[in-house]
Formats: C-alpha cells, structure tokens, sequence
C-alpha cells in the first residue's frame, strides 16, 4: 500500500515527539510535514537529534496551504484552543485530521466555551457544525464512525483510562449512575512540555498532590460520554493527582452495584466479553491490579475490576501511558482506522520492563 502523508502540528511537544516517533517506524504512513510556533524555521536535527528523521527537514509554521499541499492527513499536537483555528482550513482543503486537544471533544461549542474559558476568549470561535460533527475518538467505542470521519477529537488522558473500564457496566446497566468517584494519578507530562512551575523538579519529586479539586475539565468530559452510553445524565467526582514519575496515568473508579449479587468473576467477564476483540486494552484477571508501568510505552490499557460485597461497591482499575493510548497512541490508532488499517499497525502493546 503506498504510504498516507501525515503532517505533525505541534511537533516538538510531548504529544507531537510521541506521534513522530510512532509514525516513523509505521509501515503504512510517512512523516509528510512538522509543524510548530517558538521551533519555526529550525532544523529537526537540531531540535530533537534523539529522534532523527529522513532527510534533514526543517520545522515550518502551520500554514494550511502547505499542510494540504503536503499531506492526506493532520495530526494536531497544539495547546487547547489553537486546533480551531487550523481545523476549518483544513478540512476545506480535504486533509483529514485528528486533533490531540479538547477544542472538539464536546458535542456543543457553547459547553467547551464554558469549560475552557480562557481559551474561548482568545479564540472567538464559531464552529457550532463542526463541534458536532468530529467523532470522539475513543476507538474501542467509536470504530466505524472514527473511520469515516474527516475530523477525530482524540480523548484526554484522564477520561481514556476512566471511560474504557467504565462504560460497559453504565451500558449494561449495572451499576447505580449517581454516586461515581474517580481517583486518579498522572505523571508531569501530562502537563507538557512548556515550562510550569509547580512540573518542576523541585516541586512535583517526592510528593504526591492532588489538584483540580471540583471542576477540573476533564470532570465534564467524562460525564459528556458516561451521559451518551448510560442513556440518562450522568454526573460524577473526579480528583486528579500529581505524582513523581514522568509518564503513566491511574485511575480507580467506584461505583454502587444495582445487584449486590454480581461477583468479581462476573464483573471481569463483562469486561472481557467487551473488550475481547480490542487488543489495545487487556483485562486483567481477578485479583490483579495494573501498575502504571505495565502500560508504560505501549498503546494499551490494562484494566482490572474487584467487588466489595460488604459495601456493595465495584472498584474498576485501569492504567495507561498517558502520552500513549492517553494521546499520540490513540490518535495513531485513530489515524490507522481513518486509513482502513488494523487498529494496532504500527502501535507497541508490550512494555520495556521495568
Ligand atoms: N501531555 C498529555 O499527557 C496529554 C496532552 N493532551 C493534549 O494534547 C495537546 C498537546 O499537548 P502536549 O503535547 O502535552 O503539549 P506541549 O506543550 O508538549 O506541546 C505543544 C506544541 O504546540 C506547539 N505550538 C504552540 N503554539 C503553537 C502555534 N501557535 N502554532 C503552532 N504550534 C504551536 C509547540 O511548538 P513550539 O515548541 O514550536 O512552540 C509544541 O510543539 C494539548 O491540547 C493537550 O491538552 C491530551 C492528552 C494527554
Ligand atoms: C499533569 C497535568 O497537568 N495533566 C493534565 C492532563 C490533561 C491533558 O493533557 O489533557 P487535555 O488534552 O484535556 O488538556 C491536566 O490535568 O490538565
């Protein structure tokens, strides 16, 4: 098959080096153009000698007009609110893109301009059509949409690792939709790749702190999906915490049981009966609970489930790497479904241990 253009808008950020360095060594897509701000005009060798790329290429600014004269595909890497800007252009032009941001991940324009604010100020947006047409690219649950779509709203970290253990039971049914808490745990990349005081060393090593405490966006995100799947308005506690490691992503979800009856053994066969022709997520047996490092640099969440019959309480477990299938691993898996491709060509799905 001859190899699909992939431009990377955002190359020299966390998100846009994961996505590089996936499309590199992918047998069906080639690295068409790169894409940045600060970076503009600088040679990729020079900027990133750790991950060479054929021919010594240059970073360009994200013009539309050479992205399309470039590339069947985009890839957008960019601070929130930035990808609205370049989206529109784009897809007039016929490139199809994946945007690794939150500017389309919520159905209704006017709900992401009240959850991203600051963002919306900026960038006066109108894009109500669009808003509604991009796909949320959760591709478990969304494969044959992500395939046709022309633009993909790759999830956030928090509500891939959340979502994928979550929705079976709120689909089928199983568990009470009040009352949903969701602990969780990130690295500092999360945060990216530009300088913020408290992902300094200093700061963030040897101490583990939560953060967004009530409101963090990522909260309505989830609730936006839990809503859809569960048929009814969902809404839920979400906590993040900050911890020392660089990349991995936890998150424990507790849920009420409808029928205090359901076993562990019942509630991982409705997890695996769902996820079993999805080789990017792996269910764990009963009584094994994911480390973070079990996911780390691979495309794939590992997922364990575990009942309290004394509570009456299903605790679901999941971990990915959160530049991976909680980023640049999800929009590559998203790009390979809008190519017609395996979900998994080119993705890893076995770690490095430790
Ligand atoms: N990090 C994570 O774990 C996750 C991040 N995301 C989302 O993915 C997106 C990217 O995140 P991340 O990779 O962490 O971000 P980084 O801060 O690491 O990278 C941002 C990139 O955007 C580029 N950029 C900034 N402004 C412009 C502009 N005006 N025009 C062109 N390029 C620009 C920067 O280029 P330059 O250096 O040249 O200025 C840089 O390459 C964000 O929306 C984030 O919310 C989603 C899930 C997880
Ligand atoms: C440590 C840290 O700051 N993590 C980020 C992760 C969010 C993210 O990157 O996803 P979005 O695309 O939705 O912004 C946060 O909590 O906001």
């Amino acid at each position: 098959m001859v190899n699909q253009r992939v431009a990377v808008v955002g190359a020299s950020g966390y998100g846009g080096l994961q996505t590089l360095r996936l499309l590199k060594e992918h047998p069906s897509f080639q690295v068409s153009f790169l894409a940045g701000e600060r970076s503009a005009g600088r040679s990729w060798s020079e900027i990133c000698p750790f991950l060479p790329l054929e021919g010594d290429r240059v970073v360009e600014a994200a013009d539309p007009e050479r992205i399309a004269a470039t590339s069947d595909f985009a890839v957008l890497s960019l601070p929130n609110g930035l990808a609205s800007k370049l989206v529109p252009p784009l897809l007039e032009r016929g490139v199809r893109v994946v945007d690794l941001s939150a500017d389309y991940r919520y159905k209704s324009l006017d709900q992401w301009s009240s959850v991203y604010v600051q963002e919306a100020r900026s960038s006066a947006r109108t894009d109500h059509d669009l808003c509604r047409e991009a796909i949320y690219g959760l591709p478990e649950w969304h494969q044959q949409d992500i395939a046709d779509a022309r633009l993909v709203a790759a999830p956030g970290c928090f509500p891939t690792a959340s979502l994928l253990p979550l929705l079976p039971f709120l689909k089928q049914g199983l568990i009470e939709s009040d009352g949903l808490i969701i602990d969780a745990k990130t690295g500092t990349s999360g945060g990216g790749r530009a300088a913020k005081e408290h992902l300094l060393l200093a700061e963030a090593s040897e101490s583990i702190a939560p953060y967004g405490v009530i409101g963090h966006r990522h909260t309505s995100e989830i609730e936006q999906l839990a809503s859809n799947v569960a048929g009814c308005p969902i809404q839920l506690q979400f906590t993040p915490h900050l911890v020392p490691m660089v990349r991995g992503l936890l998150s424990t979800v507790y849920a009420r049981l409808r029928d205090p009856g359901l076993t562990a053994e019942d509630c991982t066969t409705v997890l695996q009966t769902v996820y079993q022709a999805h080789p990017c997520v792996e269910v764990l047996p009963v009584g094994t609970y994911p480390a973070t490092k079990w996911a780390k640099h691979t495309n794939r969440a590992m997922l364990s489930v575990q009942v309290d019959t004394r509570t009456g309480r299903l605790v679901l477990m999941s971990a990915v790497d959160n530049l991976l299938k909680g980023q640049a691993g999800q929009g590559v898996q998203c790009l390979n479904l809008m190519a017609g491709l395996k979900p998994t060509e080119g993705l890893p799905l076995t770690p490095f241990y430790p």
